[in-house]
């Protein structure tokens, strides 16, 4: 099996895991196959790879979204260090609208998270000099840009930051609003085709 599929308590978002061929030098993965994703119903077009390294931990980027017509959906994977990788429904009309889920991607543990369109994206560091990599189904598009405040309480995410530290952030993000405040782009269009496979 090339990739491990794995459902995670926010309907849609999934935990991809390359398998990992080993030897004497080290190791080899497949990272992402479109025919491979294709055979367990994940029909996904990547059209720009990110990579960002944030020095300091913990260091915070998110959440963060791109509007219609230019949504995107990414996949995400950690290649240095360890990361908290978080995503938050914000279709309307969802009926897990404004819940959120996070998954500890690592060098280590190879996993990758399927963030669907429609999903707000952040994530925290959990090592100095992590490195995260993803895969966006879209270019950037800084105009239908958005963004929701990483703590907010109505979202109440459990970052696990180490007991009193505040994470460094952009200004950006820093001054980032509610989900309450923000009349989403979005809106719920039934279970995503993954959904009912796995
Ligand atoms: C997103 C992006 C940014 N940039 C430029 C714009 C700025 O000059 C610089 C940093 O951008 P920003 O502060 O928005 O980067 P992050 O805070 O890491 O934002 C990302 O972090 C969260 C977790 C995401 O999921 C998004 O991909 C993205 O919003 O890179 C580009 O040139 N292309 C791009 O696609």
């Amino acid at each position: 099996m090339k990739m491990q599929i794995e459902t995670t308590p926010l309907p849609g978002v999934m935990i991809l895991t390359p398998k990992r061929h080993g030897d004497a030098r080290g190791f080899f993965s497949e990272s992402w196959s479109r025919e491979t994703l294709a055979a367990q119903g994940i029909e996904l077009d990547f059209v720009q790879d990110n990579h960002s390294l944030s020095e300091a931990a913990p260091t915070l980027r998110g959440l963060h979204f791109q509007a219609p017509p230019r949504a995107q959906a990414k996949l995400v994977r950690c290649g240095r260090g360890r990361l908290l990788d978080v995503a938050v429904d914000i279709r309307k009309g969802s009926p897990s609208y404004g819940r959120w889920t996070g998954v500890e991607l690592s060098f280590g543990n190879g996993r990758q998270l399927l963030v669907p369109a429609g999903f707000a994206h952040g994530f925290v560091t959990r090592e100095p000099g992590t490195e995260i990599v993803y895969k966006c189904t879209d270019t950037y598009a800084p105009e239908t840009e958005g963004a929701i405040h990483w703590a907010d309480p109505d979202l109440a995410i459990d970052w696990d930051l180490p007991r009193g530290e505040e994470p460094r952030l952009s200004a950006k993000d820093a001054e980032a609003g509610r989900l309450a405040d923000l009349d989403s782009p979005f809106t719920y269009e039934g279970p995503l085709p993954w959904e009912n496979r796995t």
